[in-house]
């Protein structure tokens, strides 16, 4: 039953931008944008609870760590706990040299004055100060004509620059948002900004920074980017300036926006970690690097750090990171499905250290941001018999031939779907043991002797069989198919092996060997793994495993 609420005739579609003479779709990003994180404000304004200021403190040491060198601090004239840390950071001298944090202001004077405030004695700070020029803030909100706009502007730009002079010993950087940017007519965010620039006068030395937001994405991000083309190409002192872009993720796309914005003329970029922020977030930053990242290009930023990221991100904000996040989620790393598992293994085998990273459903090596291989192949009822094999194979420290592999799968699969969920490593390691290590059975091995002439071997052994200890001799090629005569000369059953390897498990002292055999007995298949300190031990208990397991078998026992 539809519901008349949800009516698409309320909305209309976003107007084209008429531009025929874009550039930005040839072009490419070669490195890294300048970075801003907004963690700290617009992150920090869009919480339930806004973080205490030990959470601020918190959230500040991580993203020194991570190598951000300009950090828009809070909203200092907005509450005490953002004042208080801006004082904390100047006072208890905790900005590095090379940071530079940035504060937020609207173009109201009382507010600028306070913001001057709250960063006296820091060494370099970037006053950031906005107003909205959209059509509905301009009508609805401000209730004022695009004039009225442009004059709230220029009046904040001009109160930035006298309080600045207050305050010689400090680096002053100005940076002016006309808020609401994409919403707003491009012709006419050019008007508000060229207004601040004349009252700024930037110079190549001494650069403004104009930041362009998606204050709310409404759009595609190909029309962003045409809007931000535009506006780089018509702005005046384009050379003066520093083009800073701002996006949110409204429509899901905040980070392709950015991507798009940087083709299209932009050089920085503002965002948060893990994309927190009003609404749907801010552009996502640890995103936005890693796709740099995993094209061959230094983010700049230490991404490497994935667990202290996630773990700061949660205790601050209080949000969970979705297990599905790009680059960081839990799951990210993880196949469960047998096809993907399978080619994962295959190429991880192949993968060399000095060549470019090329594996299959791994767009990058998991290693470089902390993740295990162990993590990265889990099995379910999806999963094929590459998974339980990879996972297997991760705790013996072999590689299970692929009859084996076969084998395997078919227990794994009836324990996932018993249990309905996912199987752990350790389950898989038992489920191998139980099925094909059992040391149970009527024939054990108690000795053996081999003489070798030539090509030819000749086993005596002596094999217990229930309480009567057998004593057995063969001939054969090799040790295995001459205890394998021996066995059906002394019962009458014929043994034809069909799969057999030999693996060395371990080093030194402790170093053991481990059987791996498919026989044939009276048409019907068994398989058996069997280990033992010594190899031949292992390859002649094989046998008597496999004798075990058919025996245990009704049509044997017949
Ligand atoms: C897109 C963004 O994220 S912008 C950043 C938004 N962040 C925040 O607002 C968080 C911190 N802000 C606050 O705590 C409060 O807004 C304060 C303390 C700064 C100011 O509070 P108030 O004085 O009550 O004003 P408020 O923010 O509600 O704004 C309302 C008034 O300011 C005017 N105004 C709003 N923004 C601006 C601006 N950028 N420049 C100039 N005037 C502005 C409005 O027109 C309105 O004027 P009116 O009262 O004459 O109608
Ligand atoms: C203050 C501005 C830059 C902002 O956060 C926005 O427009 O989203
Ligand atoms: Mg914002």
């Amino acid at each position: 039953m539809s519901h008349t609420a949800f009516n698409h005739e309320k909305y209309r579609a976003f107007p084209v931008i008429q531009k025929l003479d874009r550039r930005w779709p040839g072009n490419t990003i070669e490195q890294a944008p300048d970075w801003c994180s907004v963690d700290l404000r617009d992150g920090n304004q869009a919480l339930i609870e806004p973080m205490t200021v030990e959470q601020k403190q918190r959230m500040w040491g991580l993203l020194v760590r991570m190598g951000f060198k300009e950090i828009e601090v809070g909203f200092p004239a907005a509450s005490q706990p953002d004042y208080d840390f801006v004082r904390w950071l100047i006072e208890a001298n905790q900005i590095p040299e090379d940071v530079t944090i940035q504060v937020l202001v609207q173009a109201r004077d009382e507010l600028i004055e306070r913001t001057y405030e709250a960063v006296a004695g820091a060494r370099r700070v970037v006053i950031h100060v906005y107003n909205s020029t959209s059509p509905v803030q301009r009508n609805k909100v401000f209730a004022l004509d695009k004039q009225g706009i442009i004059d709230i502007a220029r009046r904040g730009a001009a109160k930035v620059q006298s309080e600045a002079r207050k305050y010689p010993r400090t680096e002053w950087v100005f940076q002016y948002s006309p808020e609401s940017f994409s919403s707003t007519e491009v012709e006419f965010a050019v008007d508000v900004c060229n207004a601040v620039i004349d009252q700024w006068q930037p110079s190549r030395e001494k650069k403004a920074i104009i930041n362009l937001p998606a204050t709310v994405e409404s759009a595609m991000p190909n029309v962003f980017a045409d809007q931000v083309e535009y506006f780089c190409d018509q702005v005046n002192q384009r050379d003066a300036l520093i083009i800073s872009i701002h996006t949110h993720n409204d429509r899901g796309c905040a980070v392709a926006a950015a991507e798009l914005a940087i083709l299209a003329g932009a050089d920085r970029i503002e965002g948060t970690l893990l994309g927190n922020g009003e609404r749907t977030g801010n552009m996502d930053i640890v995103t936005m690097a890693m796709n740099l990242y995993s094209q061959g290009i230094d983010p700049q930023l230490d991404i490497s750090i994935a667990d202290d990221i996630i773990a700061t991100v949660e205790a601050c904000t209080n949000i969970k990171t979705h297990p599905r996040h790009p680059w960081l989620g839990e799951l990210v790393y993880t196949a469960f499905s047998g096809s993907h598992q399978d080619a994962i293994r295959k190429c991880l085998a192949q993968q060399r250290a000095d060549e470019h990273w090329d594996v299959a459903y791994l767009p990058i090596d998991p290693q470089d941001i902390g993740r295990s291989y162990q993590s990265v192949i889990r099995v379910n009822s999806q999963s094929g018999k590459g998974g339980a094999a990879y996972l297997l194979e991760q705790q013996l420290g072999i590689e299970l031939p692929r009859w084996l592999q076969v084998e395997l799968a078919q227990p794994i699969q009836t324990l996932a779907e018993k249990q309905q969920g996912e199987v752990e490593p350790q389950q898989v390691l038992q489920v191998f043991r139980q099925h094909f290590m059992s040391r149970e059975g009527q024939y054990q091995l108690a000795g053996y002797q081999i003489d070798r002439q030539g090509n030819q071997h000749h086993v005596q052994a002596s094999v217990s069989d229930a309480d009567d200890l057998m004593l057995i001799h063969g001939h054969g090629s090799g040790a295995i198919s001459a205890f394998v005569d021996g066995m059906h000369k002394a019962t009458g059953i014929e043994i034809q092996i069909v799969q057999f390897d030999e693996h060395s498990l371990g080093e030194g002292a402790d170093a053991s060997a481990l059987a791996l055999m498919q026989v044939n007995i009276r048409g019907q298949r068994y398989t058996a793994v069997a280990q033992d300190s010594d190899i031949v031990a292992a390859g002649l208990s094989v046998v008597l495993a496999c004798l075990n397991t058919a025996m245990k078998s009704a049509s044997i026992a017949a």
